[in-house]
């Protein structure tokens, strides 16, 4: 099977730095999979999904997200990654003074969504991480977990096939930290295939990831498989919750009228 993101011997190196911050890295992420990026501190887990972002640029190797190298896509083809990629950021990159809906809408208006599809598809995954899509509160008068939650509802929002999160419960007490774990349990049976940054065991214990990743001062030093399933995605698979949050894109919901935005996920032409 074609792996939905390769790393190719990847080496990341920032200015002048003594060591470089991912060193010779190469894996291979089947669709489907929920890998964990595990690892202390100053690791290099931020940097790899940068590279995969194409937020950064490796000094060698190569990145491949559905076949293509991310670091020689073509202007008019970065909608296509934005479109394959969510990404839910350690700062969150969320708009300050906006409200959640209006972070969520602006994403999905950028990524191209038709108009009567927007506030919808917004709403339903504000909703689906506990945030009152009805708020007018600005996102900066909210917690650290509120927008850390706005910040993962805007990533789905878009229904990627491919969710990236830096520590995305990092901010969050456990009863909110395992309502995430749900939800993205949910964005997991639907198909979307997961590569999450995390400290948290927690989230290593409950998740119900098929693979760990451990990254150590820039170099790949574990790859696991993990066979067990958390207890508590086998209740949601008994009970046959509908999953509806993710589905496979249909570029039919996207209009073709060109944009150029500068956004929070980067220059969207
Ligand atoms: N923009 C940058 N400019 C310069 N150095 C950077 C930059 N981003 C990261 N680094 C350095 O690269 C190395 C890897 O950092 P990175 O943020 O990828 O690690 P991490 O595993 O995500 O850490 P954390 O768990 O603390 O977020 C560190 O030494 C860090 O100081």
């Amino acid at each position: 099977m074609a792996a939905i993101i390769e790393l190719s011997r990847v080496t990341k190196t920032y200015g002048r730095a003594p060591q470089p911050a991912l060193a010779d890295v190469s894996l291979r992420i089947e669709q489907g999979e929920f890998a964990l990026l595990m690892g202390p501190s100053g690791a290099g887990k931020s940097t790899l999904l940068s590279l995969i972002m194409a937020m950064e640029q490796p000094d060698r190797g190569t990145i491949r997200v559905a076949g293509r190298d991310v670091h020689r896509l073509t202007r008019a083809s970065i909608p296509y990654l934005r479109r394959n990629l969510g990404a839910v950021f350690q700062d969150f990159k969320l708009l300050p003074e906006a409200t959640p809906l209006e972070n969520v809408r602006l994403t999905l208006a950028v990524l191209g969504l038709r108009r009567r599809d927007v506030l919808a598809r917004a709403r339903e995954a504000l909703a689906r991480v506990g945030i009152d899509p009805r708020s007018r509160k600005p996102v900066r008068c909210m917690s650290g977990g509120e927008q850390q939650r706005v910040a993962l509802a805007r990533a789905l929002a878009g229904r990627p096939p491919i969710l990236l999160a830096d520590e995305p419960t990092g901010n969050l007490d456990p009863a909110l930290t395992r309502d995430i774990l749900r939800a993205l349990s949910l964005v997991r049976a639907a198909g979307t295939t997961i590569l999450l940054a995390t400290h948290d065991p927690v989230v290593y214990h409950h998740a119900g990831a098929s693979r760990v990743l451990h990254l150590e001062m820039g170099r790949l030093t574990e790859d696991r498989v993990l066979e067990r399933a958390p207890s508590f995605v086998a209740e949601l698979d008994a009970q046959g919750e509908p999953i509806d949050l993710l589905a496979a894109i249909d570029d039919d919901e996207f209009s073709d009228e060109p944009l150029l935005v500068d956004t929070p996920l980067g220059e969207v032409a």
